[in-house]
């Protein structure tokens, strides 16, 4: 499914944070990603996304080998792949209502006639009222707003889905809450999942496997053994 090989990345070409890394994750497998604070996991996870050019190094996405990166990636491939970030706040545009951030990829990718029908599937999955949807994220938590930003990260229906320390800022309810509606979803699509974070007995609990950063699998090494 994802196919990241020998990935180096960063923000200075001359030190990148990323050196060399591969990955592998086969079709409906769920892989945790675990690492130190600062060694780039979201910056690896921010390249499986498309969103972070990578300076060298090859990433092939569901038997598609990725040439164009960000706005010359094609549209399948961007869509095919779902992101939610630690921090809601920082990937929400304050002026939206939740019920049209989570719509937000449909009106990007030309399909606003889904809009009502897909917010009206993904709400209650993710827990989120008719009356919160109408508000905007200053007036919603921190939880019901990563609420939101899961159901945008579903609302195409990615073959892959990247939670980068989804649930580190919430608590032990809202966490089981969010974890179960991802797995749900898995359930039915056979998605694959890259779970990012901190919490090892979550991520051993939640996915097939776990590669831990500087391990043969997720560094310097051609494929990801688990
Ligand atoms: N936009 C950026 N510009 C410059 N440096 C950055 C940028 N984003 C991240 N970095 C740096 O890259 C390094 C890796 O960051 P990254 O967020 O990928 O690590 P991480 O493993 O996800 O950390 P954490 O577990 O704390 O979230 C850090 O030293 C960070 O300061």
């Amino acid at each position: 499914m994802l196919e990241l090989t020998r990935i180096t990345a960063g923000y200075d070409r001359r030190d990148p944070v990323v050196r060399e890394v591969s990955l592998h994750i086969a079709t409906g497998e769920a892989v945790g990603l675990l690492g130190p604070s600062g060694c780039g996991k979201s910056t690896l996870a921010r390249v499986a996304a498309l969103l972070h050019r990578p300076d060298s190094g090859t990433m092939s996405l569901d038997g598609t080998v990725i040439r164009g990166w960000r706005h010359r990636a094609p549209q399948e491939q961007r869509t095919a792949v779902g992101v939610v970030f630690q921090q809601p706040r920082l990937s929400a545009d304050p002026r939206l209502s939740l019920r049209e951030l989570i719509a937000q990829p449909l009106r990007a990718t030309g399909r606003r006639r889904d809009v009502p029908a897909r917010v009206a599937e993904l709400a209650p999955l993710v827990g989120l009222s008719d009356e919160l949807l109408d508000r905007r994220p200053h007036a919603v938590s921190d939880g019901q707003l990563q609420r939101a930003c899961l159901a945008r990260a579903l609302v195409l229906r990615p073959k892959l889905l990247i939670c980068d320390e989804m649930t580190a800022m919430l608590d032990a309810s809202t966490t089981a809450a969010l974890v179960a509606v991802v797995e749900r979803y898995r359930t039915e699509t056979s998605a694959a999942l890259l779970a990012v974070g901190h919490d090892r007995v979550l991520l051993e609990r939640w996915c097939d496997r776990t590669v831990r950063w500087g391990d043969r699998s997720a560094r310097n090494a051609p494929a990801a053994s688990g």
